[in-house]
């Protein structure tokens, strides 16, 4: 694979903007991931390989519930629109509660329902061996409720366990974690080493106002509860912006608040929601029907002053078309705002639902906000990745400090790591001080100048960041690096393509750190590397140490998993 250096051309100002243009082809690669960091479940326009393979593992999940019926049972199918009395036994993907009909043990997943609850369903749809009911009633709640602050929390397609007591919340992702890893990892929980492999999830000691990123849509259409339904909205009052409601990628939930992303990240919100209605500025939200309109998304990004450790946020107004002079009574409403240190504008003219644009222009201030990361500075733009709970993984740094562990770097500087889907060099920067070479790769060119200026900012000469697509490397991919000691890997949802995976049975490196936020795929792509896969003849090399879920997404059904793989 040809892999180039990010080529991240920066156009003369233009008046006080400043344009930034990408180096095609590369937004139309990016929707999918970046329309994956937002919190709504209808929102993500998931890849369709990533979509099947889920729906493989709950088939496979389900058949293991499914095949230990009663033989009498095993022909039942509840048919759809049936209605059931069920109760939710734990949580599963994407925090889809499990229940099993009475009698028959016929596997149901129910989103929102809770582990206790006894509630009636109806039967929506058949998916493979099991099927999936919406909630109509619930008959007696579910062990350990506690009541939800946030007043979305019954609606927002965000914090789905809001109501769940927090240990609760814990115990099912531990154990989510444990089932992925015994039938879709096909470990064996038999052997006594299983469970000094399985090490308990890794709390998080903040709750709330964790998330340092936050993505909300405008939209022309507000979702409105049912005992709102019938209340006639006219004009503006129809816009929204917020999270999208669950199940409708049309309809937005308006929020002014949200309880998982920082106070002055609340104050720009409150400070947009007051004036981005108002007729006079001409504004309007884009609608996913027509294609028309103006404001698509606004992402708040919060980051901390390198020099005081105060918080500085980054506001990113993505619109359908270049017109800064509609922006510009907001921009004037939001820059008072101490903390607003940057405020982007990027331009997606596509009809997706992406928040990258094919442009991006500076309104105000600066173009990258900055985090404190193990004694080292990040420069962050609009459109990097950068991990999501700065308590977990920058203050507390429990995240870092793990994945530093499990690299076990001797310190002696002899060691060479290799940091695949490196973002904007966290991992690789902060390994690099005890290490021979990093070599960085990813997908994202700012990221990958990110990494640079990163790597220069801190005064990292020992680490090369290369851009490139890791599900399409070829044969010549490991030509420009030499052997690793150390992989690290850290991919988004869908995990590892079956080519890397291959790529790195064949390379051999001692230690793998794989670093997940979708233990579907993590179990997946474990089995790869440690079983292999026999129809294509490949033998796995690895043993799996350890695997330690870190809970790093509060009242949400995301989990992180930090594995350690070692050459047998
Ligand atoms: C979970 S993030 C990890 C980033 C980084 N390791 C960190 O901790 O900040 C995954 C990264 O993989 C990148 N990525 C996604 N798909 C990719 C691909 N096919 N090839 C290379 N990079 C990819 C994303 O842009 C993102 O930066």
């Amino acid at each position: 694979m040809a892999m180039a250096a990010a080529i991240v051309a920066t156009m003369p100002a233009l008046k006080h903007l400043t344009r930034i243009t990408f180096t095609p082809p590369f937004p139309r690669k990016l929707q999918k991931f970046h329309s994956l960091a937002s919190l709504s479940p209808t929102f993500t326009q998931e890849d369709p390989e990533q979509q099947r393979l889920e729906q493989k593992q709950q088939n496979q999940l389900t058949n293991n519930n499914n095949t230990s019926r009663s033989s009498s049972s095993t022909s039942y199918f509840p048919k759809r629109g049936q209605t059931l009395e069920l109760v939710c036994e734990s949580l599963a993907f994407k925090g889809k509660g499990v229940c099993k009909v009475a009698e028959t043990g016929f596997v149901v997943m129910c989103d929102r329902a809770l582990p206790g609850e006894r509630f009636i369903g109806r039967v929506t749809r058949r998916k493979g061996s099991y099927a999936e009911v919406t909630k109509v009633e619930t008959i007696t709640p579910h062990w350990d409720l506690v009541d939800a602050p946030c007043e979305y929390a019954p609606y927002c397609g965000g914090c789905k366990t809001q109501n769940l007591s927090y240990e609760s919340q814990l115990r099912a992702k531990e154990q989510q974690v444990r089932e992925l890893t015994i039938h879709v990892g096909k470990f064996s929980d038999k052997v006594p080493e299983f469970c000094s492999i399985m090490k308990p999830i890794v709390p998080c000691v903040i709750q709330f106002h964790y998330r340092n990123k936050m993505e909300f849509s405008f939209g022309s259409k507000k979702w409105l509860p049912k005992e709102l339904l019938g209340e006639k909205q006219v004009g503006n009052e129809k816009y929204a912006l917020g999270l999208h409601a669950p199940g409708f990628f049309d309809k937005v939930l308006n929020v002014d608040k949200c309880l998982l992303q920082s106070e002055p990240a609340n104050m720009v919100l409150s400070a947009i929601q007051d004036c981005w209605r108002d007729s006079q500025f001409g504004l309007t939200p884009y609608d996913v029907h027509s294609h028309t309109g103006f404001l698509k998304h606004l992402m708040l990004r919060t980051g901390r002053n390198a020099e005081t450790g105060l918080p500085e946020l980054m506001v990113n107004f993505v619109t359908s078309l270049y017109k800064p002079e509609l922006l510009k009574p907001l921009v004037e409403k939001i820059s008072a705002i101490p903390e607003v240190v940057s405020i982007m504008n990027n331009v997606n003219t596509s009809v997706g639902n992406t928040s990258v644009g094919e442009e991006e222009y500076i309104l105000y201030g600066k173009s990258t906000i900055t985090e404190i990361l193990r004694g080292l500075t990040f420069q962050i733009s609009a459109n990097s990745f950068f991990q999501t709970n700065t308590h977990q993984a920058c203050e507390a740094e429990v995240l870092y400090k793990l994945i530093e562990d499990c690299a076990g770097l001797r310190g002696d500087g002899s060691q060479i790591v290799l940091d695949l889907f490196c973002g904007t060099g966290t991992i690789g920067l902060t390994l690099a001080r005890r290490a021979k070479h990093v070599y960085g790769y990813e997908v994202v060119p700012q990221a990958i100048s990110d990494a640079h200026r990163n790597a220069k900012l801190n005064r990292i000469s020992n680490a090369t960041f290369v851009q490139g697509d890791l599900n399409k490397i070829d044969e010549s991919f490991g030509n420009n690096f030499p052997k690793p000691d150390i992989v690290i890997s850290d991919p988004n949802r869908p995990g590892m393509h079956m080519k890397l995976l291959k790529f790195l049975i064949k390379l051999k490196a001692p230690r793998i750190v794989y670093v997940s936020c979708n233990p579907a795929t993590c179990a997946r792509d474990l089995d790869y590397l440690c079983h292999g896969v026999k129809e294509k003849n490949i033998k796995g090399c690895y043993k799996l140490k350890s695997l330690q879920p870190v809970d790093m997404f509060p009242h949400t059904p995301h989990i992180e998993c930090i594995c350690l793989l070692e050459l047998f």
